[in-house]
């Protein structure tokens, strides 16, 4: 069990529009993620990672070919299948979409409200220890409004990976900060991912932050056309 790949991907295609408008987007992807890899998803602009990324945190259907994540096929699964998924992956988003009206700990207390099962208060002191492994603990009832870029995007991390997820997505989770907050951000990810031991699959133009990764897969015109471990990378 624990040697099943957290994402198994094969012959993968997927379309958009229909008829004459037709238009393949992904092209015979083929790909497995394991437990606790940190792997970066790189290429240029319209090449199909935003697509890949959504296909395989469940927020659209596969079309053809398969796509198995935590071992259950997503092809052909319904809502509910797809709900379940959903709740065990972290999503970090280049927006963070924090909420506004909401703390930082209430911002993380909220992903966590979703699973059955635990107290008020232990949601909280969850939240809470999260926030403080993230740097954050001096910051807990701040709104965002009243945080740096860096911050929120931390507060993102916080809320993505407070209920242990076994696989984080993350969309170009250093786009709106400067190298050093880049930076921070994504080597925190990186250290709790091999803490918790979950994997993360983070698709960035960032060419600063690319050592951070175990494996780096890119692509080009809807196809995977490397996948590199990040050792063998730097010596190319
Ligand atoms: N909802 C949609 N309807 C039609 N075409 C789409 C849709 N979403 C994406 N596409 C097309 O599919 C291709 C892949 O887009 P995608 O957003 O996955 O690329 P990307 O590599 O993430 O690009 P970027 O780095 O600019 O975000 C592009 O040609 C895009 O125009």
């Amino acid at each position: 069990m624990s040697n099943q790949p957290v994402v198994l991907i094969e012959n993968l295609n997927h379309y958009f529009g229909q008829g004459s408008l037709k238009k393949q987007a992904l092209f015979d992807i083929n790909l497995e993620l394991r437990r606790g890899e940190v792997v970066i998803l790189t290429g240029p602009s319209g090449c199909g990672k935003t697509t890949l990324l959504t296909l395989i945190g469940s927020l659209r259907s596969p079309q053809e070919g398969s796509l198995k994540i935590l071992g259950r096929e997503m092809r052909g699964a319904g809502k509910k299948q797809q709900v379940e998924i959903r709740r065990q992956i972290g999503y970090i988003f280049q927006a963070h979409n924090l909420l506004k009206c909401l703390t930082a700990e209430q911002n993380v207390r909220m992903s966590m409200e979703l699973h059955n099962g635990i107290s008020v208060r232990e949601v909280k002191a969850k939240s809470v220890a999260m926030l403080e492994a993230v740097g954050l603990g001096n910051r807990v009832d701040y709104y965002p409004d009243n945080l740096s870029g860096g911050q929120k995007q931390r507060v993102a991390i916080a809320r993505a990976l407070v209920s242990h997820p076994k696989l984080v997505l993350a969309d170009e989770p250093t786009a709106a900060l400067d190298s050093k907050s880049g930076r921070d951000v994504v080597e925190l990810m990186q250290r709790l991912a091999k803490e918790q031991g979950c994997t993360i699959l983070m698709v960035t133009h960032d060419n600063r932050i690319l050592d951070v990764a175990d494996r780096i897969v890119s692509m080009e015109d809807g196809r995977l056309i490397q996948d590199t471990t990040a050792a063998l990378a730097s010596h190319s």
